[in-house]
């Protein structure tokens, strides 16, 4: 398929065209910059190649402008942008970005509510201005400058510990009850949960760290770091064509995501307005599930292809199904061979998480690799930063994490060693900052 697995649904055009630039060190971000036929920029420049530069009405996009004159002309991937405003948070439903910062911090002894809410509101404020491509209001770094917003998106959790820390119990989704134990566990306790969750995606490093660095400035006094794990993706535009990314194993990873067209993508990844056990701040939020996942490369790397292929029961090249077809070809899971054997094993990775094997459990994988470096024995550090979206870890990741548990034909050759699951709360209308039905309700 020449899909990437998460349809890059809420990208708007592009930057800001130089006639759009504010005095001052700012540039006005919150209009998707459209041609004369209603298609983003980004739509067109999609067909014309994802490095070609962006040329705007007055001649092109730019990002981080102090003044028109030194207006730095962007490519597409520079000059796309997510929307921080909408109905959903951003960096869930967009493409894979290039680079990834996931940060978990604790608030601070003595800090509460109303120290939540102010950390919040200015958490908001800066992802609002920096996923415009725009700079910070004061004693910006100038370390994104050049860049353009490039697809920066910045999303906010809250752990099952943030609600007795704030006075909130009563507001505490059940949802968010822990996950429970499973045998395959190495969990890292200092590397786990949280009272808030912060994820950071962008396609340029720079642009990535520089909200990294915003976010933890604006923490101040209210909260510490707790953990922080850096992940990487595909470059976008590397390949001619949007294509499934592929993991540190080699696999195509991806390829059954639910897509936002599908009739009940919804219904699977985000919390309703209403008719749920959820409280009411969830509306249009999503549950993340986090796990630093090792993967035992020195084991997974002498196996044979052949053997890689019956572990997740596709094919490496191009992620068909082992029954034969396409990467999209449905998978015929009674498919025998000539000694009556299934084609597709038993305990193959891609034959026991699907929803029909799991009662519908479904969820949207959104991960980043990770790589950490090699120990003295040259072993690398190195794996998935797993996070999966869903309406309902309970009919998400739980029941097929747990079948997992019992039989996966992967699990000797990964390690689950962090995991946390967050309450990520619909999106802020204009405005608002994120979580404020929660801290302000
Ligand atoms: C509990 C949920 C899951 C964990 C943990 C998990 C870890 C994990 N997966 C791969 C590689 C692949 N996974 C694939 C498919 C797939 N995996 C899950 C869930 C978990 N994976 C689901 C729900 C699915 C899709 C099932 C379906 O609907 O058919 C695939 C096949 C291609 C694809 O569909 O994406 C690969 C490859 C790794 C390496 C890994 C831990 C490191
Ligand atoms: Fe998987």
């Amino acid at each position: 398929m020449a899909d990437q697995s998460i349809p890059e649904a809420c990208t708007s055009g592009a930057a800001p065209a130089p006639e759009e630039t504010l005095p001052g060190n700012g540039t006005r971000g919150e209009t998707p910059v459209q041609d004369g036929s209603g298609i983003s920029r980004r739509t067109l420049l999609g067909t014309a190649g994802a490095t070609g530069l962006v040329l705007g009405t007055a001649g092109g996009a730019v990002g981080y402008a102090a003044a028109p004159s030194e207006a730095t002309p962007l490519s597409s991937v520079g000059a796309d942008m997510a929307m921080f405003h909408g109905k959903h948070q951003p960096g869930i439903t967009e493409g894979l970005q290039a680079k990834g910062h996931l940060v978990a911090f604790d608030l601070a002894a003595g800090a509460g509510r109303k120290e939540a809410a102010a950390l919040l509101r200015r958490w908001s404020a800066t992802a609002e201005r920096l996923m415009a491509g725009e700079a910070l209001t004061s004693d910006d770094t100038d370390v994104a400058r050049d860049a353009g917003p490039s697809s920066l998106t910045i999303t906010f959790g809250f752990g099952h510990s943030f609600f007795a820390r704030t006075g909130l119990e009563k507001q505490r989704p059940v949802s968010l009850d822990p996950l429970p134990d499973f045998s395959s566990d190495h969990l890292d306790k200092a590397r786990s949960n949280g009272d808030l969750w912060v994820q950071i995606g962008a396609n340029d490093g720079l642009v990535a760290f520089h909200a990294l660095r915003a976010i933890q400035k604006d923490a101040g006094a209210a909260a510490r770091i707790r953990w922080q794990m850096n992940g990487f993706n595909r470059t976008p535009g590397a390949t001619a064509h949007p294509m499934t990314a592929r993991n540190l194993m080699g696999q195509l990873d991806g390829t059954r995501n639910p897509k936002p067209t599908d009739s009940d993508f919804d219904k699977r990844i985000f919390v309703p307005s209403s008719g749920s056990n959820d409280p009411s701040w969830m509306a249009n939020g999503s549950y993340a599930v986090v796990r630093r996942i090792r993967m035992l490369l020195d084991d997974w790397e002498k196996l044979s292809l052949a053997a890689q292929e019956n572990v997740i029961g596709r094919r490496k090249s191009n992620g068909a199904p082992l029954s034969g077809g396409s990467e999209t070809t449905a998978m015929d899971l009674d498919k025998t061979d000539a000694k009556g054997e299934y084609v597709v094993p038993v305990n193959a990775h891609s034959r026991i998480t699907r929803p029909d094997q799991n009662g519908g459990a479904a969820m949207l994988r959104r991960p980043f690799s990770y790589h950490d470096g090699f120990d003295a024995n040259g072993v690398p550090d190195a794996g998935l930063l797993f996070v999966c979206w869903q309406a309902d870890p309970l009919r998400g990741f739980v029941p097929v994490q747990r079948k997992l548990d019992r039989g996966d034909a992967l699990s000797k050759y990964i390690r689950h060693e962090a995991s946390g699951l967050f309450a990520v709360p619909g999106g802020a209308a204009k405005g608002e900052y994120v979580g404020q039905r929660l801290l302000e309700g």
